[in-house]
C-alpha cells in the first residue's frame, strides 16, 4: 500500500493558513490535521489538543530532549513543533496528513521529507496581509509588527516550496490546493513503488 501524503502548508501568519486548512478539510473529511505543541498561551476559544498542545517552556524543551518532534522553530518569541509520532503513524497508515506550520520549520520538514508536498500560501499583497493580522484582533500592534517583518523574510522562501498558492478569495485557494493533492497522488513514482511491492509479493509466493 502506497503511503499517505505529506502536506505541509506554510506561509506567512496571517496570510490564511488556518482558514483555508478548516475549509480543506471540511472538502476532504480524510484529510488528518497534525495538531502542533506550542508555548504560546491559548487565544480565546482555542482548545488544548484541538488547536494545539498547549505546553511550558520546560515540557516542550522536554519534547526535543525525546525526540518527540519532527521540527521545531522559535517564532516570535514562542516555540511550536509538530509531534513526530502521529505523522508516522498517519502516514504508515496510507492516509495523508497536511501540517499547517512557518516557513523555518516547514524547509527543516523538507530535509527529512524531501518527497513531501511543500505548498507555501501567498498573500495578494503585503498591506492585505497587515490588514488581515490586524482584523483578526488577536495580536497586539507589536507582535502585528515583529509578525509582519518576520513575513518579508520569510517571502523570500519561496523557491524552497513545491508550489505557491495566492490566498485571494478562500475557494479559489482551496481549489489549487485540491488539484495540486489530487496531482501529487497521480505521480508516477507512487505507482512505480507499489509495482515493486507487488513483484516481491509475487516473487515471495
Ligand atoms: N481569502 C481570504 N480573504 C479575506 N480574509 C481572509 C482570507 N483568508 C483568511 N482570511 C482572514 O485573515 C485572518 C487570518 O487568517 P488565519 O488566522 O487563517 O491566518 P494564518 O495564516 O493561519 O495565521 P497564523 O499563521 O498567524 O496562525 C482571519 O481573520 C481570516 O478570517
Ligand atoms: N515550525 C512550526 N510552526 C508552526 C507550528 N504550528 C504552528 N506554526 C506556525 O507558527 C506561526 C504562529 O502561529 P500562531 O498560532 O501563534 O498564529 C504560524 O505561522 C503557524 O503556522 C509547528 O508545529 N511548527
Amino acid at each position: 500500500m502506497n503511503k499517505g501524503l505529506l502536506i505541509v502548508l506554510s506561509g506567512p501568519s496571517g496570510v490564511g493558513k488556518g482558514t483555508v486548512c478548516t475549509e480543506l478539510r471540511q472538502r476532504h473529511k480524510d484529510l488528518v490535521y497534525s495538531v502542533s505543541a506550542t508555548t504560546r498561551v491559548p487565544r480565546a476559544g482555542e482548545v488544548d489538543g484541538v488547536n494545539y498542545f498547549f505546553k511550558s517552556k520546560d515540557q516542550f524543551l522536554d519534547m526535543i530532549a525525546r525526540d518527540a518532534l519532527l521540527e521545531h522553530a522559535e517564532y516570535v518569541g514562542n516555540y511550536y513543533g509538530t509531534p513526530r509520532d502521529f505523522v508516522e503513524r498517519t502516514l504508515a497508515s496510507g492516509k495523508d496528513i497536511i501540517l499547517e506550520i512557518e516557513v523555518q520549520g516547514a524547509l527543516k520538514v523538507k530535509e527529512k521529507f524531501p518527497q513531501g508536498v511543500f505548498i507555501f500560501l501567498v498573500p495578494p499583497s503585503l498591506d492585505e496581509l497587515k490588514d488581515r493580522i490586524t482584523g483578526r484582533g488577536t495580536e497586539n500592534s507589536d507582535v502585528i509588527d515583529h509578525r509582519m517583518s518576520v513575513a518579508v523574510e520569510e517571502m523570500n522562501l519561496i523557491r524552497y516550496y513545491d508550489y505557491a498558492v495566492v490566498n485571494d478569495q478562500i475557494d479559489s485557494a482551496c481549489y489549487r490546493i485540491q488539484s495540486i493533492i489530487t496531482a501529487e497522488h497521480c505521480r508516477k513514482d507512487r505507482f512505480i513503488a507499489d509495482l515493486e511491492t507487488m513483484k516481491e509479493a509475487t516473487e515471495k509466493a
